[in-house]
């Protein structure tokens, strides 16, 4: 089992400007013990004492170096800014519902976005902060007699990490809804880009490979007028409660569906007699095998373990290679 804590390597992209590709061993780990210099925002940094864990459904994770908060897209252009000035890496954090923490932490600055404004433009056309909990907006949408967002209920991330992850389930997504999208750069520019200039695909975003993207602000949907909406809506939640560990701690699912196999991620690893597998406090859920439950303290090295072990079984019993749709966030 230790082999594979060592030998893991995460194939995806580390987020913008903070990740390398491999796991680090912890000792090659130090954190810069330095303070900021004379803090110019105004904002409240808090100094090593927020836990990831605390702000991720996982709840793994340990602390960052520097925490704030974000209410609106000017203080988010101002802590970008001054990250940048100070040369500090910084992350968008938003529900934390996609993304594994280590226990090392994180060190840089982790902007938690709430950003949460909520206009009505006309019919069916909202504009909203990329904060703004993307199930509540999908809850309301429907009951005012709007389709394209049922699948959102029970989802528990942001509207922006939707968008940036471009989520879906029952046979939407959020790329289809959208009409256009505020982002502003590294450089604290703003931009609206149009839904036509984007090209999305499964469980992908342009924002993904934007190098100068800081962060998505708002998001404007454009949806249709439907009778149905509300039903659709308690169906496919009605149908998440039966088939997914709601109540436990998980990010959804950790891997893609392979493209073009016909065969779900969840069936492999089932098939594969991982179902309940355990490392430590991280566990193959017995409901949904694409979920990994944190049932028990569990460390990122569990969960990291974990995963390793999933992909090498699915791998030899049908030589398919599980790609991660969660994203581990090296800490340094
Ligand atoms: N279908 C389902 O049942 C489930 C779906 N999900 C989906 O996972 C996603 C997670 O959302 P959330 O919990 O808020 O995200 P997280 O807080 O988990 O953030 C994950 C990553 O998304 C990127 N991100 C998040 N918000 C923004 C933003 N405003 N602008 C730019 N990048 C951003 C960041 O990537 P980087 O570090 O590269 O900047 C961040 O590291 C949603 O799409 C959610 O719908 C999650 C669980 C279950
Ligand atoms: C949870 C997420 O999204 C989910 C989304 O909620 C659901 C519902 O539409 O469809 C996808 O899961 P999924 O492909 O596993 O969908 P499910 O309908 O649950 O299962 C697909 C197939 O796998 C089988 N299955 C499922 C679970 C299991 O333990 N074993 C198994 O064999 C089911 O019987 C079914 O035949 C999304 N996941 C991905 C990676 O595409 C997420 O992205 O985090």
């Amino acid at each position: 089992m230790a082999s594979h804590m060592t030998n893991y390597q995460f194939p995806l992209k580390p987020p913008r400007k903070l990740r390398s590709c491999h796991v680090q061993s912890r000792s090659s780990c130090s954190f810069n013990k330095q303070e900021p210099a004379q803090n110019s925002t105004g904002f409240q940094f808090i100094r090593r004492k927020k836990l990831l864990s605390d702000l991720t459904t996982w709840g793994i994770g340990g602390p960052c170096n520097y925490f704030v908060q974000v209410f609106d897209p000017t203080q988010l252009v101002s802590v970008v800014r001054y990250c940048n000035e100070q040369s500090m890496r910084f992350m968008i954090l938003g529900k934390g519902s996609n993304c594994l923490f280590d226990d090392m932490g994180f060190d840089g600055c982790v902007i938690l976005n709430r950003i949460e404004l909520l206009e009505k433009i006309e019919s069916g056309v909202y504009r909203v902060g990329s904060g703004y909990p993307f199930n509540r907006f999908g809850v309301m949408s429907a009951n005012e007699g709007f389709s394209g967002l049922e699948f959102a209920a029970g989802v528990p991330g942001t509207v922006g990490g939707a968008a940036y992850m471009n989520a879906g389930a029952n046979g939407q997504e959020t790329a289809a809804a959208i009409d256009s999208i505020e982002i502003i750069t590294n450089e604290g520019e703003s931009k609206m880009l149009k839904r036509r200039e984007l090209t999305f695909g499964y469980r992908s975003s342009p924002f993904q490979e934007m190098k100068d993207l800081a962060s998505i602000t708002a998001v404007t949907f454009r949806l249709k007028f439907s009778k149905t909406a509300r039903e659709m809506q308690q169906e496919y939640l009605a149908r998440r409660w039966r088939t997914q560990p709601l109540g436990q701690r998980s990010a959804g699912s950790v891997f893609r569906n392979p493209s073009s196999m016909g065969v779900s991620a969840a069936e492999l690893i089932e098939k594969s007699g991982l179902k309940g597998l355990r490392v430590g406090g991280a566990m193959v859920s017995n409901k949904h095998a694409n979920f990994f439950i944190n049932c028990d303290s569990a460390t990122s090295q569990d969960m990291l373990e974990l995963i390793g072990l999933v992909k090498d079984a699915v791998n030899q019993k049908f030589g398919v290679e599980l790609k991660e749709e969660i994203l581990y966030i090296h800490p340094s």
